[in-house]
């Protein structure tokens, strides 16, 4: 009979899931940082945490992670309670692992071997095997003997993560990683982070303040605003339908419209107060169902931002195409979101 019930227990568990956060609450004194945030997050799922300067996304972490220890709520890793640190020689979980901008690499000894200390404990064979595994997967081969400050911050950031990954975590917790990167070392970092998250079996939340670094990258993102979570969807979802206009600002541009204006201008009805059109939800086309007149074109980059004025508002659009001030166009809204 107690052997069936265990057995049923063990039936509802779900396996996949590697952390379950549940109504994390951090204080200093009477400022909350943290408020009420849960998450969860399965096996091979990366989370983004996104929100302003100061919303609590580092603190989220090192809570996680269990270097501060929560004033009240529960954390979850491979569906066992977490002990806050207090009272421990080393806090954390061993299947928890941090990557912070603010703890370097070990100066005086190569990549490689900052990845070898991780594993000092372990036998010479695991710990070629693994240490070549870690070099390959993070594309630091080639840059295996040099000391830290002969290698570049891609290479750094890179041998921080394969030494956080050195002794199979189930969690990876980055903040900031992609921050100091130019465009071709972020790409590859981001690529080698997915392909790590799969192919280690593990689930990773990392932290960033720009948008761009989620696309393509996290499966799930959330948004913050003063430790609160705010929206937590797909990062296209809450990029396409922001709840409110901090989500839309959080995440890029975005033009805005009151009901009845937007009623009159496109001849859509919002059930809710107020429609939220992106400038990428704009498309000129020779048989758009709307027209404007351009009165402002900025360049930005390889596009450009375009002002249509429709009789008293405007409407800021992106495009690729060459248009000059004064130019009528037509052009259809492709989405939009209804929003208080
Ligand atoms: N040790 C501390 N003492 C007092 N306030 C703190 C402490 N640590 C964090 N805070 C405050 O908590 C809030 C959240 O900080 P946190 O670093 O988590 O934000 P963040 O979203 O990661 O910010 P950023 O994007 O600027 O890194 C901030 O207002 C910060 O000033």
């Amino acid at each position: 009979m107690e052997l069936l019930i265990i057995t049923e227990i063990n039936l509802t568990q779900d396996l996949t899931k590697v952390l379950e956060v549940q109504n994390l609450n951090f204080s200093i004194e009477d400022n909350k940082i943290v408020d009420d945030v849960s998450l969860s997050l399965k096996k091979h799922q990366i989370l983004a945490l996104l929100g302003q300067s100061g919303s609590g996304k580092s603190t989220i972490l090192k809570l996680i992670a269990g270097l501060l220890e929560p004033n009240s709520g529960s954390l979850l890793i491979d569906s066992e309670s977490i002990t806050p640190p207090s009272g421990k020689l080393i806090p954390g979980h061993p299947k928890i692992k941090i990557v912070r901008q603010d703890n370097p690499l070990f100066p005086n000894i190569s990549l490689r071997e900052n990845i070898e200390y991780e594993l000092r404990f372990f036998n010479d064979e695991y710990k070629a095997e693994r240490v070549e595994k870690l070099l390959k997967v993070t594309g630091l081969k080639k840059a295996e003997h040099q000391l830290p400050r002969h290698s570049s911050e891609g290479e750094q950031q890179r041998a921080a993560i394969a030494r956080a990954l050195a002794d199979e975590p189930s969690l990876l917790l980055l903040d900031e990683p992609f921050s100091n990167l130019d465009y071709k070392n972020k790409s590859t970092l981001k690529e080698e982070v997915k392909q790590l998250v799969a192919e280690e079996n593990m689930a990773c939340i990392f932290v960033t303040h720009d948008i761009s670094d989620v696309f393509g990258t996290a499966d799930q993102l959330a948004i913050l605003k003063k430790g609160k979570i705010t929206q937590i969807d797909e990062p296209l979802k809450v990029y396409n339908y922001p709840s409110t206009t901090y989500e839309a600002s959080i995440s890029g541009e975005f033009n805005v419209f009151k009901r009845d204006i937007a009623s009159h201008l496109f001849g859509i009805t919002t059930p809710k107060k107020r429609l939220l059109i992106r400038p990428e939800a704009i498309k000129i086309s020779f048989s758009g169902k709307h027209k404007a007149n351009i009165t402002a074109v900025t360049g930005r980059g390889v596009y450009k931002e375009l002002t249509l004025e429709i009789e008293t508002e405007t409407l800021k659009c992106f495009t690729m195409e060459t248009y000059d001030i004064g130019d009528d166009v037509l052009f259809d809204i492709l989405r939009y979101a209804d929003i208080d």
